[in-house]
């Protein structure tokens, strides 16, 4: 479980985060929803180390993680997706999920030359488990192809690939759904269900569609203002009247959802 405590964070004189705690069960896929500038990147950006909060603590199964940097938190198993794709454009899909894989060893120069049978074995390993993680995204064919070729919904394809090289337990998928096609759309939701259900991945996506985000996660967390303002299922919060003000200002919300 991941404990998001009473996080602010400020930029300048704005708070994007103020106060703000709620929690990521583990095992489960979680909806981090909210109108425009609610503060969900923001707090990604926090969970995952990219941004060091004002205040407040990030606890990772109880254990405080707030100092750490990205990197080791990555190393805990906190990966995360890009709203915009973060893929190496000039590389091929495949040498784009090897340079996502953990190398301990060929990172280091010294390793390179006195270690070249083990940096080779690494090497190979990262390629199999690249391979095989295409396969399970279903996106072989695309291998050799370069990155920057792909289309949207390949590219975010890539971007849950690249988080899955990381051996993760917590994935963080920011917008994974924005600008992809129903085809693709349909197959993302289908493989984060496969990857929670049979292999237990934690989930938490911040999505704008409420139906996608029904169709994935048994509980959301609503933020808005930078604040939390309610939990609960898709359909509780849908019609919670401080979720409707916060959306729509209490306009025509039904029938926009
Ligand atoms: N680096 C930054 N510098 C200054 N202000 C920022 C920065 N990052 C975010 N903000 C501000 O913080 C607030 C929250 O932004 P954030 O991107 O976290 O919201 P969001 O809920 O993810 O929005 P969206 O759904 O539009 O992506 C916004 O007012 C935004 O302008």
């Amino acid at each position: 479980m991941i404990a998001f405590e009473n996080i602010t964070m400020r930029f300048g004189g704005v708070a994007a985060v103020d106060q703000c705690s709620f929690e990521i069960p583990s095992g489960k896929i979680t909806g981090l929803i909210g109108p425009n500038g609610a503060g969900k990147t923001t707090a990604f950006n926090v969970i995952a180390g990219h941004l060091q909060p004002t205040s407040g603590r990030i606890l990772l199964e109880g254990e405080d993680i707030t100092a750490l940097p990205a990197h080791k938190r990555q190393a805990k198993g906190i990966a995360r997706t890009f709203q915009l794709a973060h893929e190496f454009h000039r590389m091929t899909v495949v040498e784009n999920l090897m340079v996502a894989a953990k190398n301990e060893l060929g990172e280091n120069i010294l390793n390179a030359i006195f270690r070249p049978g083990q940096c080779k074995a690494q090497e190979q390993a990262a390629y199999d488990r690249a391979m095989e993680t295409l396969k399970f995204l279903e996106i072989e064919q695309l291998k050799n192809q370069l990155a920057g070729d792909l289309s949207g919904g390949q590219k975010k394809l890539l971007e849950l690939g690249r988080a899955l090289m990381q051996h993760p337990k917590i994935i963080l998928l920011d917008e994974i759904g924005a600008g992809v096609n129903r085809t693709l759309l349909g197959k993302i939701a289908e493989k984060i269900i496969q990857l929670n259900k049979e292999h237990g991945y934690t989930f938490c996506l911040i999505e704008h569609d409420l139906d996608y985000v029904s169709r994935l996660c048994d509980t959301v967390i609503v933020m808005a203002q930078g604040t939390l303002l309610t939990t609960g299922t898709v359909d509780e919060v849908r019609k919670d009247e401080r979720v409707i003000e916060a959306y729509f200002g209490g306009g025509k919300y039904q029938e926009a959802v």
